[in-house]
């Protein structure tokens, strides 16, 4: 295999990646300390302890190409087992979603791939990125389903938003629909420096959701900050992150700290406003930031003639974006989770 002595050697399987950005031929190896490691796909890579412990982490980053602080962390973890600098305990799926966006430095290269899962990536013509939204379901898919017994399932899809934040970092919690949230899960997002989370109210097309619904796995999109070149993020912002991430895959168990409600802000969704009309515009620059509120009846967008104003007092934006494809969700509002009740 031609990247193999490069990939035991420099443990880069970034630039090996970015090399080869829409295929990769399979290969397979083992560490010295005995981790079985499987280059599955361009941007796929699985490793395997000897005596696994009884979780199964998928950590993806890079499903938005110009996202580079989850893919620089990323990058350092694999690098770091590859060249044993690191001994995992668990089963852990590395995934960097779009490598041909990492190249361009964009979001994405023809269609957004978070809208493109849970068989979303079907019923229009394929391109590059429905074709790897298919291909990513199924190495999800086989990673989960590679091992049988008692198991927990996790899946971190780590991101940066476009828009600065007043809380700098948050999570959304897929639709789960009736079962509780878990203050485990707030926890560890907590002990990574996240203690924002928008709780989702109804089901969509991103990764999270995906593994969240498909597979029962405690799955969050993670916002670790703002979005940067390389070369232009400040590390030392994401140290917590990191450590909480090597700490997860190297360890049998791990302990956080009690579940303290009082220590979050915790959202529930509001609404999303799609964009239906090429005239679409926000009240608001570009300068606003993810969680800033509004006051009840100011505008917030206009789509064509369809007017939208705050419908309650305080109601924040999030990811507000009118650039999106028509048919897509130009923003999310939020609003302060009502019922905190449903948390186990
Ligand atoms: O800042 C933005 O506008 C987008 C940041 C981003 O990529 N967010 C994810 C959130 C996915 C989710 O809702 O779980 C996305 O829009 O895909
Ligand atoms: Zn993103």
């Amino acid at each position: 295999m031609m990247y193999l002595t490069q990939l035991k050697n420099s443990g880069d399987f970034l630039s090996i990646s970015r090399e080869n950005e829409w295929h990769l031929d399979p290969v397979a190896f083992q560490l010295k300390n005995g981790t079985a490691v499987k280059v599955i796909d361009t941007g796929v890579i699985s490793f395997e302890p000897l005596n696994p412990g009884q979780k199964d982490i998928v950590l993806s980053s890079a499903i938005h190409g110009n996202e580079t602080a989850p893919i620089e962390i990323c990058d350092e973890l694999i690098q770091k087992i590859i060249k044993e600098e690191l001994t995992l305990t668990q089963r852990v799926l590395f995934i960097y979603g779009n490598p041909a966006s990492i190249n361009i430095e964009k979001r994405f290269v023809e269609e957004n791939l978070n809208r493109l899962f849970s068989g979303a990536h079907s019923g229009a013509p394929a391109n590059n990125e429905r074709i790897r939204a298919a291909k990513l379901e199924q190495y999800v898919s086989d990673f989960f389903n590679g091992v049988t017994g008692e198991r927990t399932r996790a899946h971190y899809d780590l991101h940066t938003a476009i828009r600065g934040s007043k809380n700098e970092k948050f999570a959304v919690y897929p639709f789960i629909g009736d079962a509780p949230w878990k203050k485990e899960q707030l926890s560890f997002l907590l002990a990574c420096g996240v203690n924002t989370v928008l709780m989702m109210k109804t089901a969509a097309t991103t990764f999270s959701y995906f593994s969240s619904n498909q597979f029962g796995a405690d799955a969050f999109t993670i916002e670790l900050g703002q979005v940067k070149p390389f070369g232009h993020n400040d590390m030392t912002r994401f140290a917590k992150t990191k450590e909480t991430l090597i700490n997860l895959i190297t360890k049998t168990e791990v302990f956080y700290p009690e579940f303290e409600l009082n220590d979050f802000e915790l959202f529930e969704v509001n609404r999303a406003i799609n964009r239906t009309n090429e005239d679409f515009s926000f009240s608001f620059g570009d300068d606003v930031e993810n969680f800033t509120g509004f006051t009840k009846g100011a505008l917030l967008a206009k789509d064509g003639p369809i007017e939208y104003f705050a419908e309650t007092e305080g109601e924040a934006v999030i990811f507000p974006n009118a650039d999106v494809a028509l048919g897509q969700r130009a923003v999310l509002t939020v609003i302060p989770l009502k019922d905190t009740h449903h948390l186990v």
